[in-house]
């Protein structure tokens, strides 16, 4: 992994951040990309720290020529992107019928556009290198749904379709796309703002009782699946959606 170059969007906090520590503990070179470059630098420094490479940088997943400028950073930089892992998105918490038009497209514009969009872009280094990683962070939401998240819910099922169709298109390329739909990851600003903010819809520390595995997850437990995806072991595996979820979903 050691001349191999990632890109996480999402990655100045929560699972994102942790998924860019990960992979660069592996040897590979991360580009973290969030709203702002500034956002980014304490996820850069972390890696950097220990004996990592990674650059910042800003752009708005849904602008593609801010994606665009993005990517040409990140080659110039670092080189030809080989992995890929769309986890930038929003949470929302609305009744149905109190979701607006407006709420609607700008949930599947973040969540499931944004995520077309940066994949678009990256593609064609991974397609030259027949070689590629593609790991969705989707919801446990879109599996087994959640009262007041429907808007969410359907983003994240659309990314969930996109992993599937990518697979059967870029299998002959050499190139893996997977899924990872998390559910109660603590310690991330999404999930704790939404129960300090009691926008959460469904009881999470009962089910959490319930089990099988009882505790939250950690972005950790994302980070360790997603470095497994990436590696070359996992090269066998595509179109999958793995749930990393203490079993909360069989
Ligand atoms: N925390 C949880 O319990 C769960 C999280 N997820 C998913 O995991 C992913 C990461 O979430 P967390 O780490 O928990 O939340 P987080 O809010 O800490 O991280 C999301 C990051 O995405 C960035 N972002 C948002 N919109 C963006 C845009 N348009 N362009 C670029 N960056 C943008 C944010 O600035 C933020 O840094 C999200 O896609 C979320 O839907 C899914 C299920 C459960
Ligand atoms: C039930 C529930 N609550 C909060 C959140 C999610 C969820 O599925 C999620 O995927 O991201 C934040």
């Amino acid at each position: 992994m050691e001349n191999k170059v990632a890109l996480i969007t999402g990655a100045a906090a929560g699972i994102g951040a942790s998924c860019a520590r990960r992979l660069a503990a592996m040897g590979i070179a991360v580009g973290v990309l969030d709203l702002d470059e500034a956002r980014c630098a304490s996820t850069v420094a972390s890696i950097v720290e220990a004996g990592g490479r990674a650059l910042a940088l800003g752009a708005d997943i849904t602008d593609r020529g801010q994606v665009k400028e993005a990517l040409a950073k990140l080659r110039s930089e670092l080189g030809p992107i080989g992995l890929l892992v769309n986890n930038a998105g929003i949470p929302g918490f609305s009744s149905f019928l109190e979701i607006d038009d407006e709420a609607w497209d700008r949930m599947i514009r973040i969540n499931l556009t944004g995520s077309f969009i940066v994949t678009q872009e990256v593609l064609p280094d991974m397609i030259a290198a027949e070689w590629g990683r593609i790991i969705n962070i989707s919801s446990m939401a879109a599996q087994a749904g959640a009262p007041r998240m429907a808007h969410y819910a359907a983003s994240k099922a659309g990314m969930i379709g996109m992993t599937k169709a990518l697979a059967h298109e870029l299998g002959p390329n050499g190139i893996t796309v997977n899924c990872i739909p998390p559910r109660f990851i603590t310690g991330t600003i999404m999930s704790d703002q939404s129960f300090a903010a009691g926008k959460q819809p469904l009881l999470r520390d009962a089910e959490i009782a319930a089990g099988p595995i009882q505790r939250a997850g950690r972005p950790e437990d994302i980070a360790g699946a997603v470095a497994w995806l990436a590696s070359d072991e996992a090269g066998f595996v595509t179109g999958q959606v793995i749930g990393v979820n203490g079993g909360r979903y069989i």
